[in-house]
């Protein structure tokens, strides 16, 4: 980790205008920092606003008040300079294009030329472990490996950062579990920045060096928690007291942050 900030919100806030119903502040006085190699995870109840600040982060919708730079630079400017990539619950893969096509596809757009974008695809493919796959096409592989290859996709254009919403929501558990092991194995030797949304207490501990709680209505930040587990995180990190310990920390923080939406209610 170096003290490079890459992301940086400072008083960021964003009202959806509901045209002629209650607008919904979704995002209000956020202020964050994350800094180049952290593992950060976004986590809270429903309606929060998780997705939104991630989706501010990419430019995916704007803030209404506030300001946020993102390497340094506004949103759009991030966008359009490819300093980020992005996965979502759904691997969003293109079922006609081979495997090696999906990953190759970014760089496709961005007019780079066959046999670069080729071998820096196959290069990804080997990153998640799907080189034998290159020549399948989507549906012939299962969810976790679909997620694999969105995962490989977002890492084609070598972004130092990746945002990532809910990506491993729609696996059953034992997948989940194998891929929080990929995601941390594809974190360390990459050394991207990664700001992870997620419902999950134990995932967003396993995974994070920082678990930023948030509060609904309006959303906001609650309160973070810093993860200080044994590295490397292996499988028996789920065992240790330590992780026992920051997953109660972090679920106590997290039940007060319940309590205090029902005492609003
Ligand atoms: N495009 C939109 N138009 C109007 N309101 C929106 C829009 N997108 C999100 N919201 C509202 O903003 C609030 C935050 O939504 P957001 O999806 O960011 O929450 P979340 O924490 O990611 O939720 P979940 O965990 O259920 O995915 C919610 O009240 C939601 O209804």
């Amino acid at each position: 980790m170096s003290d490079r900030v890459v992301i940086d919100a400072d008083a960021l806030g964003k009202v959806f205008d509901a045209s002629g119903q209650k607008s919904v502040t979704a995002l209000h006085d956020i202020n964050l920092t994350v800094r180049a190699g952290e593992f950060v995870s976004l986590l809270g109840p429903s309606g929060c606003g998780k997705s939104t600040l991630l989706r501010v982060m990419a430019d995916l919708t704007s803030p209404t008040s506030g300001r946020i730079e993102v390497n340094g630079k506004n949103p759009e400017q991030a966008r359009t300079s490819r300093d980020y990539g992005m996965v979502f619950q759904q691997p969003g893969l293109f079922d006609w294009r081979s495997v090696l096509g999906n990953v190759e596809l970014p760089l496709q757009l961005a007019g780079v030329a066959k046999s670069e974008r080729r071998s820096r695809a196959r290069e990804m493919l080997e990153l998640v472990r799907l080189s034998d796959f290159a020549r399948h096409f989507p549906w012939q592989l299962s969810g976790g490996m679909q997620q694999r290859v969105a995962i490989a996709r977002a890492l084609t254009g070598s972004p130092k950062l990746l945002f990532m919403d809910e990506p491993l929501g729609a696996l059953d558990e034992m997948n989940r579990e194998y891929l929080q092991g990929e995601l941390l194995r594809i974190w360390d030797s990459t050394k991207t920045t990664i700001v992870f949304v997620t419902h999950s207490v134990a995932e967003a501990v396993f995974l994070s060096n920082r678990v930023v709680i948030m509060s609904p209505r309006p959303g906001q930040v609650a309160t973070t928690v810093d993860v200080d587990l044994p590295a490397p995180r292996t499988a028996e990190v789920r065992t240790a007291p330590e992780f026992y310990d920051t997953v109660t920390e972090v679920r106590t923080a997290l039940h007060a942050v319940l309590a205090g939406e029902e005492a609003v209610a």
